[in-house]
């Protein structure tokens, strides 16, 4: 039996009408949902991303303005280029491009964007509400995928997740979004030992190590969930996930393809976080407290 391929960009597509239909409501009160995404140095690989970015807050009607610095700015430059970002009142989310370069201290740079603008989720005050499930933003790719499984009514509670990666953006996130769901969680690495043991028990596997086709159809219970989080370019310049897509599809009961799963789910979730930002700064509605607007 051949898989159910979860398609990213239908239900990209699909969100984005709700969304739309967001902002304009805000656009009726003359909001203008703002993005300010921040690249530094030229990666081709950040650039695309950071089109794709703009091309959707187009299609939306979200301001999007990209601040793109040569890559040896000074970590100075940068954090007072994201306090003028925190203090203007027509951005309303803040995103730092990664990977940045060395000589800049990340921890550093994700702690000075207000918490309210943090889009990304990448802030440690939101990393930590996550982990309470009070999280003001939530990290875009595992929340995405969280969608993604809503979408196709895939079950959570009480199943075996195993999530392949520990990132800060993906592994550790997913792993929780998982579990505040019911799911009993995993958390695996490239390098765990006998990778394989646990894999092959998991109703869900969520590969996020940036190895291609790290896991094959062997490792995979028959009819289970396989998310492909993984994006490796090939020497070909195509793209490829984790799994060794071909095979794992004949096993598993659905699967998400690369590009077109995971992908467009990351950009539309920003884009939620975006004019979720835009709304809460309409109510005052911004503190984790969720202190409402002073009456
Ligand atoms: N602060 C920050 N936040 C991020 O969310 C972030 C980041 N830094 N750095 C880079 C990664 C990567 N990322 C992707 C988003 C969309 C696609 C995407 O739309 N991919 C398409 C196709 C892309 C193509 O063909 O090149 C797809 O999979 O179908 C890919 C990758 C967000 N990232």
């Amino acid at each position: 039996m051949s898989a159910n391929i979860i398609d990213g960009n239908l239900v990209a597509r699909k969100l984005r009408t709700e969304l739309k239909l967001r902002a304009d409501l805000l656009a009726e009160t003359w909001i203008q949902p703002g993005l300010a995404v921040i690249l530094v140095g030229n990666d081709p690989a950040s650039s695309v991303y950071v089109r794709n970015k703009a091309k959707t807050c187009g299609e939306l009607g979200i301001r999007s303005e990209v601040f793109n610095f040569p890559s040896d700015i000074s970590q100075d430059m940068l954090l007072r280029q994201i306090q003028d970002l925190n203090a203007n009142p027509e951005i309303h989310g803040i995103l730092v491009q990664l990977p940045l370069p060395g000589h800049i201290q990340l921890e550093e740079v994700i702690a000075a964007i207000a918490i309210e603008k943090d889009v990304d989720g990448f802030h440690p005050c939101n990393v930590g509400a996550l982990v309470t499930g009070h999280a003001l933003f939530r990290p875009c790719t595992p929340f995405g995928v969280m969608k993604m499984m809503a979408e196709y009514a895939i079950p959570i509670q009480g199943q075996h997740a195993v999530v392949v990666g520990r990132s800060n953006i993906v592994g550790k996130p997913m792993a929780l979004m998982l579990l505040e769901k019911g799911a009993t969680v995993t958390i695996c690495t490239s390098k765990t030992r006998d990778l394989v043991h646990h894999t092959r028990h998991a109703d869900i596997v969520v590969m996020a190590t940036g190895k291609a086709n790290l896991l094959t159809a062997e490792m995979v219970m028959e009819g289970a969930t396989v998310i492909d989080v993984g994006i490796n370019r090939m020497a070909d310049g195509k793209l490829c996930g984790d799994v060794a897509f071909a095979a794992v599809k004949e096993k598993a009961g659905h699967i998400t393809p690369v590009p077109g799963g995971v992908g467009p789910m990351t950009i539309m979730m920003l884009m939620n976080n975006t004019i979720e930002a835009a709304e809460r700064a309409k109510t005052g509605m911004q503190s984790i407290a969720r202190r409402g607007p002073v009456q």
